[in-house]
């Protein structure tokens, strides 16, 4: 971005006098200060301590200028200062603004699973023939997406913005913030159903993200779920649906897969064969949701096919890695949740392996009083002439851990606590070979990045 500070005072209200730095040039935002690039703006949010008692080193990495939502005495003097009532507020209101200015089309992406590799598919595709920007990683709430519409380059044609939520009215909120020209679910899960009771309020919840489609917009979704078929009857926007089955608008027809790609074709280019850098039937989803997006955008199915096949894909989503010892680990450790859990378990079970195939679950969080019975219900997912050892982690496993018992007694099953990752690790290092594979799967608050990392420091093992 490139905004001098008075066009941004004015735009969040400033309640100071900042005429005297008017003409100071701002090119990006920051909300930590450890992030603050030189000509950076800072804006000092609260967490779990206060944002603003770190200003000096947000002048220290380069800020020229500050919101400030504290008493302007407290404010560093000689600097430039834009006092605000809310800095958060304030920096919604500031990417409100700055979306208005650079006016790209925007297109929002929710859902309970498949939002980031969505959300990268589709700014691949749309990249053949736009300047796109999307969101960073995951950075998908009330703060993420502002911050994403800052990141704008002036030049930005088309904004991918992917969209979470874990409790109602956000989606609505994110939703009218951004004002979408194109809304679009991938599918309807579990996630951070402790908060919702049923996936029905999921549903209805997930359906927000059109509250701030425009009248001509676009509803693209997964026509294979039900509970977004029924909803969609009740809007007036033109509809897109894609899926598996023959009734979508968009459907896969002859999937086929390798332990690193999936490869299909589709029934509007069934002369054309889309190859994916992922394992998963339900990464063919991510994929038919951005060749929706493609359609709809006129993008050449062969620059589509181009671009999913060299996808640059955000970290830790069914990403091949290897250990030190040469295994091969399947690391899927940003999130988890029943569905999620149980698609990656089936792709993985059905990769070929020379050794032993082991599998490292850890709790999947947010899933209230239906937690235990849907940790227990992974056990349809394991095979025991597949799967030579379970790892579990964390309570809720202990769940999963009982039916294993009662259903597959002959399979090797393990349990380790939350604060005994150490202890896992060890066990794993000992255990893994060239010719093994292991899958580590767990919910992003049980940090199964940490074991991840310690498999692939040589210098652990
Ligand atoms: C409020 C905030 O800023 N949080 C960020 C903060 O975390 P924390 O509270 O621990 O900060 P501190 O108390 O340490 O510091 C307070 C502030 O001071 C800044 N600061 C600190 C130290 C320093 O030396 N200099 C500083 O300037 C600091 O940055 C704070 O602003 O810091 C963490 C580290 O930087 C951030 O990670 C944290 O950011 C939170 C998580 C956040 O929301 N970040 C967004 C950009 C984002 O989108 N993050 C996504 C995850 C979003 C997510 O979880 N989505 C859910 C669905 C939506 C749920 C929604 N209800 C929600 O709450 O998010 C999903 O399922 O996908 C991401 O990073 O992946
Ligand atoms: N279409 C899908 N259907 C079911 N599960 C999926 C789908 N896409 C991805 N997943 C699973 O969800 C995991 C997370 O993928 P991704 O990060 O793209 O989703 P997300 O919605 O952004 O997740 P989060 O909300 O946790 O950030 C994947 O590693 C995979 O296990
Ligand atoms: C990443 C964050 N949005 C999330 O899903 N947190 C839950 C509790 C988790 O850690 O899985």
């Amino acid at each position: 971005m490139k905004m001098q500070l008075a066009e941004i005072a004015h735009a969040v209200g400033a309640i100071n006098d900042f005429e005297q730095w008017g003409s100071v040039s701002v090119t990006s935002v920051a909300f930590d200060s450890r992030h603050l690039q030189p000509g950076g703006l800072f804006i000092p949010l609260t967490g779990e301590h206060d944002g603003h008692q770190f200003i000096q080193s947000a002048i220290d990495h380069g800020a020229v200028a500050t919101l400030w939502a504290r008493d302007l005495a407290s404010a560093p003097a000689d600097f430039p200062v834009i006092q605000v009532d809310d800095s958060l507020k304030a920096l919604q209101t500031l990417a409100q603004y700055y979306l208005s200015k650079i006016n790209p089309r925007v297109v929002a992406v929710t859902g309970s699973n498949g939002k980031t590799t969505t959300k990268d598919m589709i700014a691949a595709v749309l990249s053949t023939q736009f300047n796109v920007t999307k969101t960073h990683a995951n950075f998908n709430n009330e703060i993420g997406v502002p911050m994403t519409v800052l990141s704008m380059e002036p030049n930005t044609e088309m904004l991918v913005v992917e969209m979470g939520m874990d409790r109602p009215g956000q989606l609505d909120f994110l939703s009218q913030l951004v004002s979408p020209d194109l809304a679009l679910i991938t599918m309807i899960g579990e996630a951070h159903i402790e908060f919702f009771g049923t996936r029905d309020k999921i549903a209805d919840a997930k359906m927000e993200i059109t509250h701030g489609l425009s009248d001509d917009g676009v509803f693209v979704f997964n026509g294979d779920e039900p509970l977004l078929r029924e909803r969609a009857t009740e809007l007036t926007q033109r509809q897109v649906t894609f899926g598996q089955q023959g009734t979508d608008d968009l459907f896969a027809t002859d999937v086929t897969g390798t332990p690193t790609t999936t490869s299909f074709t589709t029934n509007q280019w069934p002369e054309v064969t889309f190859t994916i850098p992922m394992i998963g039937t339900y990464n063919v989803n991510n994929a038919l949701a951005a060749l929706s997006v493609a359609m709809l955008y006129r993008i050449r199915p062969e620059s589509a096919k181009q671009a999913l096949a060299t996808v640059s894909l955000t970290e830790n989503r069914a990403e091949w890695v290897t250990s030190a010892s040469g295994a091969a680990i399947l690391s899927d450790v940003y999130n988890s949740n029943p569905t999620a859990a149980k698609e990656v378990l089936t792709a993985f079970s059905q990769t070929p392996v020379t050794g032993q195939r082991y599998v490292v679950l850890g709790d999947m969080l947010e899933l209230g009083d239906q937690a235990d019975a849907m940790h227990a219900s992974l056990a349809s997912a394991i095979d025991a002439t597949k799967i030579d050892h379970v790892y579990l982690v964390g309570p809720h496993m202990l769940a999963l851990q009982a039916a294993l018992a009662q259903q597959q007694p002959q399979l090797a099953v393990s349990h380790y606590e939350t604060t005994d990752l150490a202890t896992l690790t060890v066990d794993l290092q000992n255990q893994l070979t060239a010719d093994d594979q292991i899958l580590l799967k767990g919910s992003h608050g049980i940090h199964l990045e940490q074991v991840l990392a310690s498999l692939q420091d040589s210098s652990e093992n």
